[in-house]
C-alpha cells in the first residue's frame, strides 16, 4: 500500500534513502568526536575509521596498529584517537599514561569492553570477557587457582604430556620434518590443556579427528566475516544481544559445555579429585548447580556449571593458542639463530644434568637463559597485539588537557611498544640479551607487558611460562631445529584472525644434533 509517492516501491526507497543519510550524517559526526575534543588523530575513512577493511586487510591487527603508533609517535604525541567503524578509541602511547590506565587507576578502568552473550553464548561470560563486580568476584576466586604452589602440584599432569609429546617426536621425526611446527606444539598445547583445564586425555598425538583440536582450529581460524562479525558485536553490543549473535560458534559452545557437565557430574558420582583446574573451579560450585543428569554440586559457593564451563572454555581458549603461538616464534627464531640455539641447548643440558636429566620444577626454573629467549619471542611477536580498558567514569587524564569519557575504550598497544625504537634498539632483531639482569633493569617497568598488567594481567602467567618451557625443553634437548627448504623468508605475518601466525606456516626441520 503506498502511503506517500503512490507506490510502496518508491515509498520504500525514500524511507532507505532517509535512513542511509541518517546513518551517514550520524557516521560523519561521530568521525569528528576526536576532532571536537581536540585530541590528536588520523583522519578516519567511512565506514570503518582508522581500521582497515577487515575484509581485505593487507596488514596482520599486529603489524596495522604497529604502524599507525609508529606514525603517531614520529609526530610526538603520547596518546592519539581513533575509531574502530563507530567506535571511538584511545590509544596511550606513554609508559607512564600506561601504567596510571593500567593500574594506578584501575578502579576506573576495570572493564575491557568486550562483547558478551550470557543468555544465548553462555561460554562468552569468562574471565577475559565480563567486566565490573562480576570480574571481581570470579577473580578473587580463580586467583588461588594460578598460585605457585598449585602450579608445583600441578606440574606431573603437565610433565607427563611432555613425556607424550617427547615420544611422539622421538618416533616420527622422519615424518615431522618438513611439516608446520605449529601443528606439533598445537597438539601439546592442546593435550596440556586438556589434562589440567578439563581432566582429560584429548591425545592429540594419536586421535587424527580429535575433536578438541577440531574445535581448537576453529576458534582461531576465524574467516575474515566472523571477525568484522565480532568487531560490529563490540561496536553495537545491545544491538548484538538482540540479533542473538554469539562469539562462540554454536557447535564449539554446545561441545564444551557438554564435556564440562559430564566430567562434573562423573566427579561428583564418583568422588573423583584430580590436581586440576577443574577441581578448583569444582569447589567454587553452587550448591544448587544441577546437571542435565540431576547430581548436584556438593558445597555452598556460587559458581554455576555455565560459569564453571565458560572458565574452562577461557583457559582452554587463552592457554592453547597463546603457549604454542610463544612455541612456534621461540622455535623459528632459534632455528634462524643457530648460537643462540646452542647456548639454550647447553644450558638444558647443564641443569638437566643436576636433575637426573628430569624435566622437573625446580629443573624449570634454573633455565635463566631460556626465560630471556622467551622474554624476546614475547617482546617480537606478542600473542596478543593490544589490550583494552574501559572508563567507567569521565577521567582526566595525569598532567594532560584531556577527558576520557565514561564509556570510552582505552587501547594499550603492546606490539606497537615492545616495537619502539627508542625503547628496544633495532627493534627487528632478535637479541635475548635485551633481558639479562642488567638491561631489564634499566628499562620502564611498562615497556616489556606481554601479559598484560595491573589488577587484570593474565591470571595464567606462570603457567603459560611452564608449559613453553617444558615443550622447548623437550625438542631442543633432542633436537637440533634448522629451517626447512619450505619456509619463505622473510616471515611474513597472515592478515587474518587477531593471534599472530605466519602466513603459510614455520616449516622446520628436526635434526639429530
Ligand atoms: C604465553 C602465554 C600467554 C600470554 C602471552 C598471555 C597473555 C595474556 C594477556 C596479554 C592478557 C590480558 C591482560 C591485561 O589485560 O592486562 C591475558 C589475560 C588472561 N589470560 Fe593469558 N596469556 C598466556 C597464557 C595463558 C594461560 C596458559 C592461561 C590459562 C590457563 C591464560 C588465561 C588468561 C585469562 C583467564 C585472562 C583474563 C584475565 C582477567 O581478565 O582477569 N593465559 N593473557
Amino acid at each position: 500500500m503506498a502511503l506517500y509517492f503512490g507506490s510502496a516501491i518508491l515509498d520504500l526507497l525514500a524511507v532507505l534513502t532517509t535512513l542511509l543519510a541518517a546513518v551517514y550524517a550520524y557516521m560523519i559526526w561521530t568521525f569528528q568526536y576526536w576532532k571536537r575534543r581536540n585530541v590528536p588523530h588520523f583522519d578516519p575513512v567511512i565506514p570503518w575509521g582508522n581500521m582497515e577493511n577487515p575484509m581485505n586487510r593487507t596488514l596482520s591487527i599486529s603489524e596495522y596498529i604497529t604502524l599507525l603508533c609508529k606514525k603517531a609517535k614520529a609526530k610526538g604525541w603520547k596518546y592519539f584517537g581513533t575509531y574502530s567503524i563507530m567506535q571511538v578509541n584511545l590509544v596511550v602511547l606513554d609508559l607512564d599514561l600506561v601504567k596510571h590506565i593500567m593500574t594506578k587507576d584501575f578502579q576506573n578502568f576495570v572493564d575491557r569492553g568486550f562483547y558478551t552473550n550470557e543468555k544465548d553464548d553462555p561460554l562468552s561470560a569468562h574471565l577475559f570477557a565480563i567486566g565490573g563486580n562480576k570480574w571481581r568476584r570470579l577473580r578473587t576466586k580463580l586467583s588461588p587457582t594460578f598460585t605457585s604452589g598449585k602450579m608445583k602440584s600441578m606440574f606431573s599432569t603437565l610433565a607427563d604430556c611432555g613425556a607424550v609429546l617427547e615420544t611422539y617426536i622421538q618416533k616420527s621425526v622422519d615424518n615431522i620434518n618438513g611439516n608446520d611446527i605449529k601443528e606439533i606444539v598445537s597438539k601439546f598445547s592442546t593435550d596440556v590443556i586438556g589434562s589440567c583445564a578439563f581432566g582429560l586425555q584429548f591425545n592429540s598425538f594419536t586421535d587424527l579427528n580429535s575433536p578438541f583440536r577440531m574445535h581448537g582450529r576453529k576458534i582461531f581460524d576465524r574467516s575474515s566475516f566472523q571477525d568484522f562479525k565480532f568487531v560490529v558485536a563490540t561496536v553495537f553490543p545491545k544491538i548484538a544481544r538482540a540479533l542473538h549473535i554469539m562469539a562462540t560458534p554454536n557447535d564449539t559452545s554446545d561441545f564444551f559445555r557438554k564435556v564440562v557437565e559430564d566430567t562434573i557430574t562423573y566427579r561428583w558420582k564418583n568422588n573423583v579429585t584430580r590436581n586440576d583446574f577443574l577441581q578448583l573451579l569444582l569447589e567454587l560450585m553452587d550448591k544448587n548447580a544441577t546437571t542435565k543428569n540431576g547430581i548436584k554440586g556438593s558445597d555452598s559457593q556460587n559458581l554455576t556449571m555455565d560459569e564453571a564451563a565458560a572458565q574452562c572454555f577461557v583457559f582452554f581458549i587463552a592457554g592453547f593458542e597463546t603457549s604454542s603461538t610463544t612455541m612456534t616464534f621461540a622455535l623459528f627464531h632459534l632455528a634462524l639463530h643457530q648460537d643462540i640455539q646452542d647456548k639454550v641447548r647447553n644450558e638444558i643440558k647443564t641443569v638437566l644434568a643436576n636433575h637426573n636429566n628430569q624435566i622437573t620444577y625446580d629443573s624449570l626454573n634454573e633455565l635463566k637463559y631460556m626465560k630471556q629467549v622467551i622474554d624476546e619471542t614475547l617482546r617480537f611477536y606478542v600473542p596478543l597485539p593490544f589490550v583494552t580498558r574501559m572508563a567507567a567514569e569521565d577521567y582526566k587524564l595525569p598532567g594532560e588537557d584531556v577527558v576520557i569519557e565514561k564509556g570510552t575504550r582505552v587501547m594499550i598497544p603492546i606490539q606497537a611498544i615492545h616495537m619502539d625504537e627508542d625503547i628496544y634498539p633495532e627493534p627487528n632483531k632478535f637479541d635475548p640479551e635485551r633481558f639479562n639482569d642488567k638491561n631489564k633493569a634499566g628499562r620502564h617497568p611498562y615497556a616489556h607487558i606481554p601479559f598484560g598488567e595491573g589488577p587484570r594481567i593474565c591470571i595464567g602467567e606462570r603457567f603459560g611460562i611452564m608449559q613453553t618451557k617444558v615443550g622447548l625443553t623437550t625438542i631442543l634437548r633432542n633436537f637440533r631445529v634448522t629451517l626447512n627448504k619450505k619456509m619463505k623468508l622473510p616471515l611474513k605475518l597472515s592478515t587474518k584472525g587477531f593471534f599472530p601466525s605466519a602466513e603459510g606456516g614455520v616449516w622446520l626441520n628436526l635434526e639429530k644434533p
